[in-house]
């Protein structure tokens, strides 16, 4: 990684493994792999783990298995981010809320507030998340440090331009996205996120998992894409802390030179549809 000047700032993606139905063991896991992230990024600014990894897909035993209105992954997370001084995006998390269950992203600013509540808002049929999960009610945009105002994304919601672009235009200039994105939709994956860096001149920061859960693997590729479309940095197939520096100047910089949003027709489109 390249010397970081001031107004940047390293990312750490946590591309961990997940062991299906075993939020202790997964707890343990992370917490492991975060601490590596600190003591190998000097100045770590923010770090951001993949999505589902308390219990994976263990659907069928979701209700068991989701952490109770987030309590015991909320306090692990925003006592991480105090200590480290280090924003984290924690992934998301399965939990258990008034009875449902929900597909949720919790977001800790360095001096361990909560800064976002994200539940997934599409949710995936190939998975069968439908059945058992709740879906959210609304995006959500938050602030973390160096002026970065990010929008949350959970995996399938990337197929979702108009989510991307509607946290945009709301002042997101990064969007976050863990991620359970499997074999064999790599080029999916990589295009889609490109895309939306493109067409929404951002910073897309996005953590997938790796490893096996029964018949369908992970492969990893984890991405920090910059407003122009550029990869900063991408993922083996392999656990690995994947790490970057992002500089939030840049997309004013971006949008100043292709002003896409000034070109817009908003009146034109179809967009109660
Ligand atoms: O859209 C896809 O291909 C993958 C989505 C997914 O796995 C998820 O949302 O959990």
């Amino acid at each position: 990684m390249t010397e970081q000047q001031q107004g940047e700032m390293r990312v750490a993606l946590i591309q961990g493994d997940i062991q299906i139905g075993d939020p202790e063991a997964n707890h343990k896991h992370m917490q492991s792999l975060l601490e590596r992230a600190v003591e190998q990024v000097p100045d770590l600014g923010l770090a951001v783990l993949p999505e589902m990894w308390n219990t994976g897909y263990a659907l069928e035993q979701i209700h068991e298995l989701a952490d109770p209105e987030g309590q015991k992954s909320r306090e692990w997370l925003a006592t991480f981010a105090q200590k480290h001084r280090v924003s984290i995006v924690g992934g998301s998390i399965a939990e258990k809320r008034d009875g449902q269950i929900f597909n949720t992203m919790y977001a800790y600013n360095s001096e361990g507030n909560q800064v976002t509540r994200y539940d997934k808002l599409h949710l995936f049929r190939l998975m069968y998340e439908e059945k058992y999960l709740q879906p959210g009610a609304e995006p959500e945009i938050f602030e973390l440090e160096n002026g970065l105002t990010a929008g949350a994304s959970i995996c399938y919601d990337i197929r979702f331009p108009e989510l991307a672009r509607t946290l945009a235009l709301n002042g997101a200039k990064a969007l976050i996205v863990p991620a359970e994105w499997p074999n064999p939709r790599l080029h999916h994956w990589r295009t889609l996120l490109t895309a939306r860096a493109i067409e929404n001149q951002m910073y897309v920061i996005a953590c997938n998992r790796v490893g096996k859960s029964g018949d369908t693997e992970f492969f990893g590729h984890s991405l920090i894409i910059d407003p122009w479309g550029e990869i900063v940095a991408e993922g083996g197939e392999g656990e690995e802390i994947v790490t970057g520096i992002i500089r939030p100047s840049l997309v004013d910089e971006v949008r100043g030179r292709i002003p896409v949003f000034e070109d817009r027709r908003p009146g034109i489109y179809f967009d109660s549809k």
